[in-house]
């Protein structure tokens, strides 16, 4: 593409050497450039691409955008500063690529817990009413019936274009996209024309990176702030900052809640471990997913198909029809009668949540057991509050691993074990091998006890010293429960 139509609509300070151009490739790491390629120096969180200029242009990068041009230029390279490299980078993904998320719907859903329910839930709803999709989450990506696996929540915006573009090409009218708070502060989804932002909540997660709350919520806020006044933005205002969200937004506001009247208002009516029936908006509904934390999900995507222009009847029938999401309350039952739900609760909040959907579901007469751990190289202040909730809302809580990364596993455990109330010392044990945990988990169990385990869900890996070793919750209750039902 000609560098010249590439700079449509991007503020330049400064260009010098070749305006008239081809560009066959826009980079944002050194060691991908190719001949002819433009690399975009950005200054990330553990070093400056600024220092990687020269070794881009020896792979070939024939323009070079940046915010301090080098002191030493080279003859034959095109040099343009920018204010901010990152923000030009998602404007020129969007023109390198046509400027894909125009030529769909594209749907973003933000929040700490349930962005992942909630798109997935969105792209099986539309390929029940009959569109075809791209879906960009957590667990996977999708194009149609295609799966690509998936390398972050929100991938980078040059990653995100070419799916988009591909999605475009290949007749898909909706894109349903997970935009995590990492995501809008490193601007992987600047240039993208959201049709539709959801929101579904906000509680303590990754104050390792974002340091305070507020930083936090200032990033999450930043995503209603950026859309435009034909987007429709729709808030869960039973959150207490639900409505902060939509303080500065020029979008259309719409409200979604259970405790409060609302736009589209939500009740559970009955539940059990095999559904819930669910009034939405004065019309009842069976669905298979359990928890009432789903309940909250399928209102958020109820509200954005209702959005979308479909009408309320398709859209319960098809939600009627939907299927668990992959390690979200998902349910297996042992041959010997033990009920497992494997859940990717992994901070206060989920595990806190969660516990309360079960203990609200069980007759009391069961023994609820919680395996569960945090992750290394995360957020410590979540660990202790995650030992008092698991103890507390347990009949037993086994503290085990879960990607230790580059921290002593036996130091996480102790952090957890930190938080249990002294009423709960008897309530709980530690094993670091999570095998051994689940091994533990079941032996201790009786027919028609309950078995919880948190924290990795759809996850097939456990990631220790930078390795990830092949490890699924799912998989190990099912060879093992059938192991030691023999
Ligand atoms: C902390 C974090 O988010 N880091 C992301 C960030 O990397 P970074 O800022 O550390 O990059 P850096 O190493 O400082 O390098 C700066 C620049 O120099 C470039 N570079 C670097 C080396 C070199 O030789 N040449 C070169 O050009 C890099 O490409 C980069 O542009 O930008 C990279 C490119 O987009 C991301 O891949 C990387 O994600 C890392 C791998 C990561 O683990 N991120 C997680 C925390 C994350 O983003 N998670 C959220 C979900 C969280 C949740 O909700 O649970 C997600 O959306 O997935
Ligand atoms: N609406 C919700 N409110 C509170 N907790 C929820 C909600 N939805 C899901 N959860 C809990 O959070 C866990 C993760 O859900 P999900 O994967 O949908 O969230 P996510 O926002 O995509 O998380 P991540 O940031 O890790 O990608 C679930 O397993 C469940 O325990
Ligand atoms: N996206 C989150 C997921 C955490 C899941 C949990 N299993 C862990 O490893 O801490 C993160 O990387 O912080
Ligand atoms: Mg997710």
């Amino acid at each position: 593409m000609k560098l010249e139509e590439l700079l449509k609509r991007i503020p330049v300070l400064e260009m010098i050497g070749n305006q008239n151009t081809d560009v066959s490739e826009i980079v944002f790491d050194s060691r991908k450039a190719v001949a002819d390629s433009l690399y975009v120096a950005i200054k990330g969180t553990v070093s400056d691409g600024h220092s990687f200029i020269d070794s881009s242009i020896e792979k070939g990068a024939k323009v070079i955008l940046c915010e301090v041009l080098p002191e030493d230029l080279k003859d034959n390279v095109t040099y343009i500063q920018v204010k901010d490299a990152s923000k030009t980078l998602g404007q020129l993904a969007s023109n390198f690529y046509g400027n894909p998320s125009e030529k769909l719907n594209l749907i973003g859903v933000t929040g700490t817990n349930g962005k992942t329910s909630v798109a997935t839930l969105l792209f099986d709803i539309f390929k029940i009413l009959g569109f075809q999709s791209l879906l960009i989450s957590t667990v996977e990506y999708r194009i149609r019936d295609e799966i690509i696996p998936s390398t972050h929540t929100t991938p980078d915006v040059i990653r995100i274009n070419q799916m988009l573009a591909k999605a475009v090409k290949l007749d898909c009218e909706y894109a349903f996209m997970e935009v995590s708070s990492h995501g809008i502060h490193q601007n992987r989804t600047e240039g993208l024309h959201f049709k539709i932002a959801g929101f579904t909540n906000i509680t303590h997660d990754h104050l390792d990176y974002h340091k305070t709350f507020e930083e936090y919520l200032k990033t999450k806020k930043r995503f209603f702030d950026e859309l435009n006044s034909e987007a429709i933005a729709i808030t869960n205002i039973d959150d207490k900052n639900g409505n902060v969200m939509l303080q500065n937004t020029k979008a259309k506001k719409k409200t979604y809640a259970l405790k409060t009247m609302a736009d589209f208002h939500g009740k559970m009516l009955e539940t059990d471990f095999n559904g819930m029936l669910l009034n939405f908006n004065g019309k009842e509904f069976w669905t298979t997913l359990s928890g009432k934390f789903n309940v909250y999900n399928l209102l958020l995507a109820y509200a954005i198909t209702v959005e979308s222009g479909f009408h309320e009847e398709d859209i319960l029938k098809a939600m009627s029809q939907l299927k668990t999401v992959k390690g979200r309350f998902e349910t297996l039952k042992s041959e010997g009668g033990i009920f497992f739900i494997i859940d990717y609760a992994h901070t206060p909040d989920a595990l806190e949540n969660i516990l309360d959907s079960i203990n609200e579901i069980r007759t009391k007469n069961e023994r609820l057991i919680t395996v569960f751990g945090c992750g290394g190289d995360r957020d410590h202040a979540k660990r202790p509050e995650m030992g008092k909730i698991a103890s507390r809302k347990s009949t037993l809580a086994i503290i085990t691993s879960d990607n230790p990364r580059t921290e002593n596993p036996a130091t996480i455990i102790q952090e957890i074990e930190s938080g249990v109330e002294p009423q709960y010392f008897s309530k709980y044990t530690s094993i670091p091998d999570r095998r051994e945990a689940i091994k533990m988990a079941i032996k201790f169990s009786e027919p028609k006890d309950i078995i919880l385990i948190a924290g990795k869900g759809h996850e097939n890996y456990q990631e220790i010293d930078g390795i990830k070793h092949h490890f699924d919750d799912k998989e190990t209750v099912i060879e093992l429960a059938k192991l030691m039902s023999k």
